[in-house]
């Protein structure tokens, strides 16, 4: 029964938008997924600097979540822009593009989705400004609303490989909060949960900004799924207990050959996975997949401040002072213990440099968005 008190209701995280575009104020607004899980705080970012620091700092984060906040904040950069000559408007979007491009390397998301905005301003250069103004506007809204329908069908696949009541174990966070909705690993639990489906949800804690404990833990228990928090270095202790029937896992980078950059620690898993005989999955947006390069070792790595390992989340510094720090953010998960990439067309296996390209150079029948345009 609704009564007047409902309005005082609190809102869930999965209520807010990760990330979207305030028409009216021409503002890039977030969730501040550094302040989660203790405290829902929105940001409304209008200046570029702002934008990449929000990414740096990981405010947005996720590679799908990165790439749609990179395509609206190249439109927020350029909105106001007071010029003209549609050649000086190109170089001013040009430059917020290639400081955009910067902000972080590994998720190929962020390139693709600044080149999607790159090809509507090349391809009208002879438009009036605001028209290319508006187009921008629009293909950063298509990027964000797109990527909901991609999520989802990322879950409709992902649900074959599951059955009611199984254990799924995830990695770091490829949720809701690193999307726009469902999240890509996350999207078959959501998706089984609308079912009925009774799953039981283990989450590493994603050593060392804990995106698993602080996000993926967050959100699934909001939306009331059965959730169990777990250290990194407990995965095979469930998988050797039978708790575990797949993994699924988002990701950052797919090479050619089906190797996958992921939250570093991802490739321990998979490695795990395989010697207790437990299917693992990667869910991949084909705007993920880079066919560009050949291997995972191509996979530029992004390696963080020593400080996120040797403070960070402790009262006191809890390490040596002057020990030497290694912090590579992502790992690489060799293709050969990948059971199969979960993509918005369906599922692929190996032999990938076969399957992956058939994927990518298909005619695209379904409508969904275009092709990658690293698929050359
Ligand atoms: C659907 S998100 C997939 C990946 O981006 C995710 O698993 C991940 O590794 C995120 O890393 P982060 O450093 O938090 O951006």
């Amino acid at each position: 029964m609704s009564g007047e008190g409902d309005q005082f209701m609190p809102k869930t995280i999965l209520e807010y938008n990760t990330v979207s575009l305030d028409e009216k104020n021409s503002a890039l607004v977030i969730v501040d997924q550094t302040q989660l899980p203790g405290r829902i705080e929105m940001l409304s970012l209008t200046e570029v600097e702002d934008i990449w620091e929000a990414i740096y700092l990981l405010k947005v984060r996720g590679a799908p979540a990165i790439g749609v906040a990179a395509a609206i904040g190249v439109y927020v950069a350029v909105k106001n822009a007071e010029v003209s000559d549609m050649q000086v408007f190109y170089e001013k979007f040009r430059k917020a593009k290639d400081y955009l491009a910067t902000s972080r390397p590994t998720a190929v998301n962020l390139f693709w989705a600044l080149d999607r905005m790159d090809s509507v301003v090349k391809e009208h250069m002879d438009s009036e400004i605001d028209e290319v103004k508006e187009l921008l506007r629009l293909e950063a809204v298509n990027i964000r609303s797109e990527d909901i329908e991609v999520c989802r069908r990322i879950g409709e696949n992902a649900l074959t490989l599951v059955k009611p009541g199984d254990g799924l174990l995830t990695h770091c966070n490829a949720g809701q909060l690193a999307t726009v909705k469902y999240g890509t690993a996350t999207a078959p639990m959501y998706l089984g949960q609308e079912k009925g489906y009774g799953f039981h949800i283990y989450v590493d804690e994603t050593r060392p900004l804990l995106q698993g404990a602080r996000l993926t833990a967050f959100e699934l228990q909001e939306a009331g799924l059965d959730v169990t928090l777990i250290c990194d270095n407990m995965s095979g202790a469930v998988m050797k207990k039978g708790l575990i029937d797949a993994v699924f896992v988002g990701c950052d980078r797919v090479a050619a050959n089906g190797d996958t950059a992921n939250k570093i620690g991802t490739s321990v898993v998979a490695a795990v996975a395989r010697h207790y005989g437990v299917p693992f999955y990667v869910c991949a947006p084909t705007s993920t997949i880079d066919i560009s390069l050949s291997g995972g070792d191509k996979i530029p790595i992004e390696e963080r401040p020593p400080e996120e390992i040797t403070e960070m989340w402790y009262e006191k510094r809890m390490a040596p002072k002057g020990v030497k720090v290694y912090n590579p953010c992502f790992d690489v998960t060799d293709h050969e213990l990948i059971t199969g990439i979960v993509t918005e067309y369906g599922v692929v296996q190996a032999p990938y440099e076969v399957s992956i390209k058939n994927l990518v150079q298909r005619p695209d029948p379904q409508g969904l968005p275009p092709q990658n345009p690293l698929h050359k």
